[in-house]
């Protein structure tokens, strides 16, 4: 009898560095031997592709949040990766490593690893990590339920973006963590990897025990929480591209909790890929792709509260990616 796979779950609310987590880990060697699975709440091209320029096998369950499907969307994921691991068309594996969504509620996921039948034999619950983001930590578990769910299922706790948090932020969210989560340990992101087993060799209750106790999960739905993806079929002018960027952030910034996707830029010697990331109000620094031989694409997700989809998209045409009409123009 093959012994069961261990099933790691890296949470942790949109933004929080998960992808950037993975790549560190896999860019250090720390990911040897183990599948990736990534649900994303929009499913982009560019998230397999940050992953994969990390080398790592990946496998992306994208365009809905697992928790809201868990058990067919879940089961079946991860039954179709022992599959291809058996019949060997993906490399080896002893350890699958769930990247949620950022707006999962993590417990659905672990009752169904826990008690589904089918997984329950094939599979076991390992760690459960979760990042909180030192910049937006305390307004988000202000905010979100499902934040706070990410709190409470996890044995570790990450606190990340520690050089872009003013002083004494990280000391403020531990003690805010230890009132919701007193059984996870918490640490600072730096270096570490949170999935080292060694890591909580040491203690004698791991949080899981208190997970059986916990309460149903929230109702899935995610308070109007909905994401819009937007596509050019031509590169863009960077220049367009980050005044409709800043424009809409200044307008709508409470409400959008996340920009992310890659997006075709015309440059003087030819269209490059650039992956666009903001995080709320905190737009991060652009990444150049490397080019795979075809024309770079367009696909920007927008997570935002209450999002009208097609204003959003008449604005973006409007001001990135339609030909401007020249005033003189006759
Ligand atoms: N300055 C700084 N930026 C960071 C850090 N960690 C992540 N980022 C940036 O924050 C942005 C979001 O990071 P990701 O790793 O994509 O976050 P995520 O949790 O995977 O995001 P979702 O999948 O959308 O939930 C990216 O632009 C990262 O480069 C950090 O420690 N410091």
């Amino acid at each position: 009898m093959n012994e069961p796979i261990d099933v790691d779950i890296l949470t942790g609310f949109l933004g929080s560095g998960k992808t950037s987590l993975i790549r560190r880990l896999v860019d250090g060697g720390a990911l040897t031997e183990t599948a990736i699975l990534v649900n994303e709440m929009a499913d982009l091209p560019v998230d397999r592709e940050l992953i994969n320029l990390s080398g790592a096998a990946a496998s992306v369950v994208g365009d809905r949040c697992l928790c809201c499907v868990t058990d067919g969307n879940l089961r079946a994921a991860i039954v179709a990766l022992i599959e291809s691991k058996a019949n060997g068309t993906v490399p080896p594996f002893r350890r699958i490593l769930i990247e949620t969504s950022g707006i999962a509620d993590p417990t659905s996921l672990i009752a169904t690893l826990s008690t589904d039948p089918i997984l329950k034999a094939r599979v076991r619950l390992g760690r459960v990590v979760t990042l909180v983001d030192l910049c937006h930590g305390s307004v988000t578990l202000d905010e979100s339920a499902e934040a706070m769910s990410q709190l409470i299922a996890a044995d570790i706790i990450l606190l990340t973006k520690a050089d872009l948090a003013e002083a004494g932020t990280a000391e403020q969210l531990a003690d805010r963590i230890g009132a919701v989560n007193p059984i996870a340990r918490t640490f600072a992101a730096g270096g570490l990897d949170p999935f080292d087993r060694s890591l909580l060799a040491d203690q004698a209750l791991p949080a899981r025990a208190i997970r059986s106790f916990m309460a149903a999960p929230t109702t899935p739905g995610h308070n109007r929480i909905v994401a819009s993806v937007l596509t050019a079929e031509a590169p863009v002018a960077w220049a367009r591209l980050a005044a409709w960027l800043s424009l809409l952030l200044h307008r709508h910034g409470d409400a959008i909790l996340r920009i992310k996707g890659s997006v075709g830029i015309e440059m003087d010697d030819g269209p490059v890929a650039v992956v666009v990331q903001s995080v709320r109000h905190v737009v991060h620094k652009p990444e150049h792709m490397p080019a795979n031989g075809g024309a770079p694409q367009t696909a920007l997700a927008v997570i935002a509260r209450g999002l009208d989809h097609e204003r959003l998209a008449a604005s973006f045409r409007r001001h990135v990616t339609e030909e401007k009409v020249s005033k003189n123009a006759h």
